[in-house]
């Protein structure tokens, strides 16, 4: 059977190769001339590019039994996060809220002593760093440094595991780093009373029988590569993007700092139970991860059965890409689809959490991101606390306007140059 021959929506551009380094723009082009919902052919497997809101809910609501897996590729080969793990993955976020605070606390001390002398700062690695260690204490229970797995560094080894470059000599020696950790967890018994990290949590299910959560040390191995790689590199892409535009909007940051001022004041820092009452805050979130999704085209699904989507014959094992990027920016959805405007969002209820599909930054559905609380948490509280403690210029006098925005596609989407930026602490010095 040939993929719906009959439809005029579906037209064959020959090989996804020819795309440039930035596909997801590739696409949108492609999709303003041939329309929401594209074939592509890469080699003999059939792929579908899907580019409005209404396709999206098409694959992603009305057949998403259908659409439910991804193809055997690199970034989503590992162990699915099921139901089970997801379940503590929501218990522990809380749990894990002082090792959060104090992990930031260390960025913000370190910021201020750098408004001294107004040096600037490369906040782009700075946020990466903090985020990979809030990952690594949540997950392995403690922070680990460049030096402790082999000369190209803990941090650069997980990237590339994650990325298709990962050579089989690199995966392996982070499973034996893996194991290493295991081992030692197994070993300290969690004696001393310390908050249990997701290995502890693991470890209480391997051999218990009667447990829903059966799972073997290879399964924990591929979980904390799950999290690990899901976690480290996304929050730190949103929070670098976020500031960005609070930079480039001016107007916007004011109103940041005036709603922290009302409700968090003058005398003392952010605080988690703050968040809630931040609304500004987040509709700047939102439009922020509008603009730039860490994932432009989410991960790859694959069809598990032959199957008519409306008029389209889609038959087993077909790819579909989801184009967030195009979608976020679909004029038919939005009105001044390019411009950084959080006020958009204000009295609508449009939310990031997959059931409005002209906002998808985490995907949809059952294969949508199952860490979408933690990550928001974590963008949340650092964009706030980064905005409250101080007032950020651009260094040489550069203008707001002139700060390059140009991204970098890869399995994430930072910027393309790291965001460098002069701090001035901005609260009481005595409370604080
Ligand atoms: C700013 C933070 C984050 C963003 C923007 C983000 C975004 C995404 C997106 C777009 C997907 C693909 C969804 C789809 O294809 O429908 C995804 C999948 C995934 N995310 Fe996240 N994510 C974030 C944080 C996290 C965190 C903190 C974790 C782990 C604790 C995580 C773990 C995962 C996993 C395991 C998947 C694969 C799910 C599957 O294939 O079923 N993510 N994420």
């Amino acid at each position: 059977k040939e993929i719906a021959t009959r439809s005029k929506r579906i037209t064959n551009f020959g090989s996804l190769l020819k795309l440039g380094p930035n596909p997801h723009r590739d696409l949108h082009k492609l999709s303003q001339k041939y329309g929401p919902i594209m074939h592509l052919r890469l080699g003999l497997v059939p792929i579908i590019v899907v580019s409005s809101p209404q396709a999206a809910e098409l694959f992603l609501k009305t057949h998403d039994l259908v659409f439910a897996s991804r193809p055997p590729i690199e970034a989503a080969k590992n162990h699915r996060l099921g139901s089970e793990e997801l379940e503590f993955c929501h218990a522990k976020i809380n749990s894990f809220k002082t090792m959060r605070e104090q992990e930031l606390d260390l960025l913000i001390k370190f910021l201020r002593e750098k408004t001294n002398d107004r040096t600037k700062v490369d906040l782009s690695t700075k946020v990466s760093t903090l985020t990979a260690d809030m990952s690594c204490r949540m997950v392995l229970g403690k922070k680990y440094t460049d030096d402790d797995l082999d000369e190209k560094g803990f941090k650069a080894v997980m990237l590339e595991t994650m990325h298709l470059s990962a050579t089989p000599n690199i995966e392996k020696s982070l499973m034996i780093f893996f194991d290493k950790i295991i081992d030692e967890h197994i070993q300290s018994d969690n004696k001393d009373d310390k908050t249990k990290d997701f290995v502890d949590v693991m470890l209480g299910f391997v051999g218990t029988e009667e447990s829903e959560y059966r799972i073997e040390r290879n399964d924990i191995k591929a979980i904390m590569l799950d999290m690990l790689g899901g976690s480290m590199d996304t929050s730190a892409t949103a929070i670098e993007w976020a500031i960005s535009e609070l930079l480039k909007n001016p107007r916007v940051m004011k109103n940041v700092q005036k709603e922290l001022e009302t409700v968090v004041g003058m005398k003392r820092k952010v605080e988690e139970s703050d968040l809630d009452k931040l609304k500004y805050l987040e509709m700047v979130i939102k439009e922020s991860l509008r603009l730039h999704p860490v994932a432009p085209l989410l991960i790859p699904y694959q069809s598990l059965e032959d199957c008519m989507v409306e008029d389209l014959f889609i038959p087993k094992k077909s790819r579909v890409i989801v184009n967030a990027w195009s979608i976020m920016r679909d004029p038919n959805a939005w009105t001044d689809p390019e411009k950084f405007w959080p006020e958009r969002f204000e009295g609508n209820n449009i939310d990031v959490k997959g059931r409005d599909f002209q906002l998808i930054p985490f995907g949809s559905g059952r294969r949508g991101c199952p860490g979408l609380q933690l990550g928001l948490t974590v963008i949340r509280l650092v964009v706030a606390q980064l905005v409250h403690c101080f007032d950020w210029k651009l260094p040489n006098h550069m203008l707001p306007s002139d700060l390059d925005m140009t991204e970098d596609f890869g399995l994430t989407m930072p910027r393309a140059n790291n965001l460098i930026a002069i701090p001035a602490y901005r609260l009481c010095r005595d409370n604080n």
